[in-house]
């Protein structure tokens, strides 16, 4: 496992309990996740104060059938570029701690490569996701496999993370499948919108399947996390706590900082509506306009992200905004996403050539998910008589299918004094 920065590891250092303080910081790493979890929050801290022990004790001299038996077992669907990320993050802290299965299972959309091989065949020999997360191993207890009710079968922990778009399609195929009592959370940014309304994913997900679903989301540029590098994110929860507390245990790494928070709608929020304000942001790069203009269009942007989440649901905090899914998450995805490159590829060529011809050749198989989000978001406002409130959400979208040039994003989006 690679070192944390020596910045940032000597700043958690000095914050760690004045006894654990003198234990040199490799001696510290097989519980660092813990230590930091402690560190930021103090009810976990006390909440783990009791479990602490016991995870990280070492099987010692083989578990029992009894304990293996009660072991957590953890599936991924999903196998993209942060599908493959996520599933080598659990898979590193499975092995660790004790209360769960080594095994992570990962669903793939099964695909055959350019040379005839399985995808899946191709990630199980490589150890490593040969399309989507090329040069970066998963973990020998992460298995790949294709057929989605083998992988979810058995798992009481699921994590979600394929495209949005997507969603719909998997739910259904899996309604009766899952048992009430399996958790699950989703990475997915992004939203669907039905004739009753819009429905956040992890909505349909709690919905169709009759399960419980937190979110994870955050500053998390997948190929960063890939290397090891520092970041955090924010686990949103509805109501128990303790459930929060588990999926932060999954997923902290030392380079991983997961800090939850009980505001599902916000955090998920943040998580879908900073892709269509990186896609304005692309247009800016694309037209050359500059640090300030783009600065602009980002702080118009989280100031509509914070009014639309606010009007669909009351119960959204204002400090959630200020947590890794939010301002942090905007600011990631503006200066270095997917979404803001294949828009800037697009103002570039002056709106000539579509989103979906430029996503299939600059992005090979990954998909966007600002551009559906823009539409999904447009059809909300529209139909709720909002439109005039969103200048900048609207505008994305009116560029995206053509209506209006990419220069209309400074144009358009901020309503000007009048002169
Ligand atoms: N890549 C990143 O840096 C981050 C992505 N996310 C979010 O995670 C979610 C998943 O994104 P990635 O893992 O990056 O995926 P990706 O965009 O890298 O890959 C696309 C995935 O979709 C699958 N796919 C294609 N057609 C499909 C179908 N018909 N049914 C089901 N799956 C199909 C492909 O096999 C592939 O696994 C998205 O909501 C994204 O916004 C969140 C944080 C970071
Ligand atoms: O969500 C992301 C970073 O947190 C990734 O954004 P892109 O999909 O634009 O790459």
């Amino acid at each position: 496992m690679a070192s944390p920065p020596r910045r940032v590891s000597s700043l958690l250092y000095s914050l760690l309990p004045s006894s654990l303080a003198p234990i040199p910081l490799f001696h510290a790493l097989p519980i660092y996740p813990l230590l930091l979890s402690s560190v930021f929050s103090p009810s976990l801290s006390r909440s783990l104060s009791s479990s602490m022990a016991p995870e990280l004790q070492q099987d010692g001299d083989g578990t029992s059938a009894h304990a293996a038996l009660h072991k957590t077992k953890v599936t991924v669907v999903g196998s993209g570029n942060w599908g493959s990320v996520a599933a080598k993050l659990i898979a590193s802290n499975t092995l660790r701690l004790s209360s769960f299965h080594d095994e992570v299972r990962m669903w793939v959309f099964e695909e055959t490569l350019p040379s005839g091989e399985k995808l899946t065949d191709a990630i199980n020999r490589n150890n490593e996701n040969v399309k989507y997360l090329p040069g970066i191993k998963l973990g020998k207890n992460v298995v790949a496999d294709p057929d989605l009710d083998n992988a979810v079968n058995g798992a009481n922990m699921l994590v979600f993370v394929t495209p949005h778009q997507f969603m719909e399609g998997i739910c259904k195929r899996l309604v009766g499948k899952i048992k009430g009592d399996v958790e699950a959370i989703s990475l997915i940014k992004g939203m669907e919108v039905k004739m009753e309304g819009p429905c956040m994913i992890s909505t349909l997900i709690s919905e169709q399947l009759g399960i419980n679903c937190c979110v994870l989301m955050g500053a998390n540029i997948a190929n960063e996390i890939a290397l090891e590098k520092f970041s955090e994110a924010t686990v949103g929860y509805r109501e128990n706590r303790a459930i929060a507390e588990k999926w932060v245990h999954l997923f902290s790494t030392p380079y991983f900082i997961v800090t939850p928070v009980q505001d599902v709608e916000g955090v998920e929020l943040c998580g879908t509506l900073k892709n269509v304000v990186a896609i304005a942001a692309g247009f800016v790069d694309g037209l050359e306009m500059g640090n300030n203009t783009k600065a602009a269009i980002m702080r118009i942007g989280l100031r509509e992200m914070k009014a639309f989440s606010k009007m669909l649901f009351s119960s959204v905090k204002d400090s959630t905004f200020f947590e890794s899914c939010g301002v942090a998450d905007l600011i990631t995805t503006c200066l270095g996403g997917r979404n803001r490159k294949v828009a800037e590829a697009f103002a570039r060529g002056g709106g000539k050539r579509s989103f979906d011809e430029l996503e299939a050749e600059m992005l090979q198989g990954q998909k966007l998910q600002g551009v559906s989000t823009a539409k999904e978001v447009y059809e909300v406002l529209s139909h709720r008589g909002w439109l005039e409130f969103f200048p900048l959400f609207a505008t994305v979208h009116e560029i995206c299918i053509g209506s209006l040039p990419p220069s209309a994003i400074v144009e358009h989006s901020e309503r000007k004094p009048e002169l």
